[in-house]
């Protein structure tokens, strides 16, 4: 059993490769041996996280899932434990590996209940998993909604009921927000999914662990991964700033310079060797305490060797300046205004893509709205499926796209998408992303791949985020410089 921290490095399986390795891992064992490791594993975890629990309750449904919350209580009863469990399940209709599980709590003496106990100390959700085929509705919902309302630790058992593997979409909202902010924990079962890593996985899934059940997952294809902790890069002894690379920023119109400058201190924080801010505001003035910064018009900059942030407060007059961008920057990174220029704009799509045929690295750094604009659909389209999102759009400008929002997606033509775990909701603060796109700056003028740029920048910006002290704000222009103090 492992724990996921936004430094595992794992790949990540949907319903259909999960399936696949379930069936082929039970062709090879003796019958029923696999849920019984799966409820072994959540009592395991329960006793581990929650040794104090008295009264557990174990909601259970009508598929495997549901056996393995029966496994669990078993287990857990054999253990001096007093699980009570609300099954969900008609014997005629039950699984047999559930079936079998339910006979085997039976036989330990696991009191069975209608409806859920006045109090409990931990529940463990065990009412659906990978076969989730429909919302909750009726006593599901109502056994959920109860779960996550309570001040109780919730274990979920491989997913998060009313969470679909895949995306990290909710079918329905049984777990709002809370104030108290009651523990959440998942044992995800054989595989990662990733949907438990992105959009609102990662607040119904909580502290992620995963089980294997001592299974080989070779077998099947990942549908996407978790790319960890990037590797330190040692700087030679004889480089000099021309080996990390020039930067031009070229963004900031008039009363938004502060986004340009946010951008341009953060790739030079990251480690750019020159970095230029070509400014749309000719009145605007540098930061002088950033007297490394140099000022330039951007319609003088040679971008041919440069790597080239554009559209960070770029507002309408950033769309003057993309086609010359687009056609001579020798890495483009393409955020905020640019973006949404782009998508407006026939001509500027065609250049983009023109970049993506001459393999000049590029990466679009959208959030949400940005993709849905470039996608030509709507935010919630996009949320519905963010590794798929990212990936059409990857695809279609031949360009790594960086897929912004918890549980960030980074993905690329011809690669697997991968899901960043660094990061959390105190990023969500006016002008990080501008930042962001700096950094991803410094790590393609370094000389980095642009998806492996990308992965690197998005993990270092979040793990700033993680290592925030709580009591000082997350502010963009600390971020910018590389931390708080
Ligand atoms: N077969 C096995 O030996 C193993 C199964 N495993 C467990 O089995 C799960 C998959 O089992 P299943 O394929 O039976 O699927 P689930 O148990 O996730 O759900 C399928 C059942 O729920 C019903 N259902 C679906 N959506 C519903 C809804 N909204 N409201 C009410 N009922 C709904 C379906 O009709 C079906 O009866 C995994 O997530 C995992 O927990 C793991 O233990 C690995 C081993
Ligand atoms: N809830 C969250 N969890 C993790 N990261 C987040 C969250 N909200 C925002 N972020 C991150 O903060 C940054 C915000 O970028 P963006 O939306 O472009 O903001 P801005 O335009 O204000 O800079 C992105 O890197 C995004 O991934
Ligand atoms: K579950």
């Amino acid at each position: 059993m492992q724990r996921v921290t936004s430094s595992t490095v794992a790949d990540l399986f949907d319903v259909a490769g999960t399936r696949m390795l379930e069936q082929a891992a039970a062709a090879t064992l003796p019958p029923h041996t696999l849920m019984q490791r799966a409820g072994l594993a959540v009592a395991r975890l329960a006793m581990a996280w929650a040794p104090h629990a008295r009264a557990v309750w174990i909601a259970c449904g009508p598929g495997n899932n549901g056996g393995d919350g029966l496994e669990a209580a078993a287990q857990l009863q054999q253990r001096g434990f007093a699980p009570v469990v609300t099954w969900l399940g008609d014997a005629d209709r039950t699984p047999p590996d559930a079936r079998a599980s339910l006979e085997r709590a039976r036989a330990a003496g696991v009191a069975f209940a209608e409806s859920p106990p006045a109090t409990w100390d931990l529940a463990i959700d065990a009412l659906l998993g990978i076969g989730a085929s429909r919302a909750p509705d009726g006593a599901m919902a109502r056994w959920l909604a109860s779960m996550h309302a309570g001040a109780a630790p919730v274990l979920s058992v491989d997913v998060p009921s009313g969470l679909d593997a895949d995306t990290g979409r909710l079918t329905a909202d049984p777990m709002p927000p809370r104030a108290h902010a009651t523990a959440r924990i998942c044992l995800s079962l054989l595989t990662l999914k990733p949907g438990l890593f992105t959009a609102q996985g990662r607040d119904a899934a909580g502290e992620v662990w995963l089980d294997d059940l001592g299974c080989d997952a070779s077998g099947a294809k990942p549908a996407a991964r978790l790319a960890g902790a990037p590797p330190l890069h040692a700087r030679l002894h004889s480089s000099h700033k021309g080996s990390y690379g020039d930067v031009a920023i070229i963004g900031g119109a008039p009363g938004m310079a502060g986004a340009a400058l946010l951008a341009a201190s953060a790739a030079l924080h990251a480690g750019a060797g020159r970095v230029f801010a070509g400014l749309l505001d000719g009145r605007a003035a540098l930061d002088a305490s950033q007297p490394e910064l140099m000022l330039r018009d951007p319609a003088s900059l040679d971008l041919s060797q440069m790597t080239a942030v554009v559209g960070c407060g770029g507002g309408a007059a950033i769309c003057a300046l993309l086609p010359r961008v687009l056609s001579t920057a020798r890495h483009a990174v393409i955020d905020a205004d640019a973006l949404n220029a782009i998508a407006q704009d026939a001509a500027l799509k065609l250049l983009l893509e023109a970049r993506g045929r001459r393999a000049q690295p590029t990466v679009l750094t959208p959030h949400p709205l940005e993709a849905a604009r470039l996608l030509d659909t709507d935010t919630a389209e996009v949320q519905a499926d963010r590794p798929h999102a990212a990936q059409r759009l990857a695809d279609r400008f031949g360009s790594t796209v960086v897929l912004k929002g918890s549980g960030t997606v980074i993905a690329a033509p011809g690669e697997r998408p991968s899901i960043n775990l660094s990061g959390n909701a105190r990023l969500a603060s006016a002008g990080t992303g501008d930042a962001l796109a700096g950094m991803v700056g410094a790590a393609m003028a370094s000389g980095l791949p642009a998806p492996a740029a990308a992965r690197e920048a998005v993990w270092h910006h979040g793990h700033l985020a993680d290592q925030w002290p709580a009591d000082l704000p997350l502010t963009a222009s600390a971020l910018a410089r590389g931390g708080a103090r």
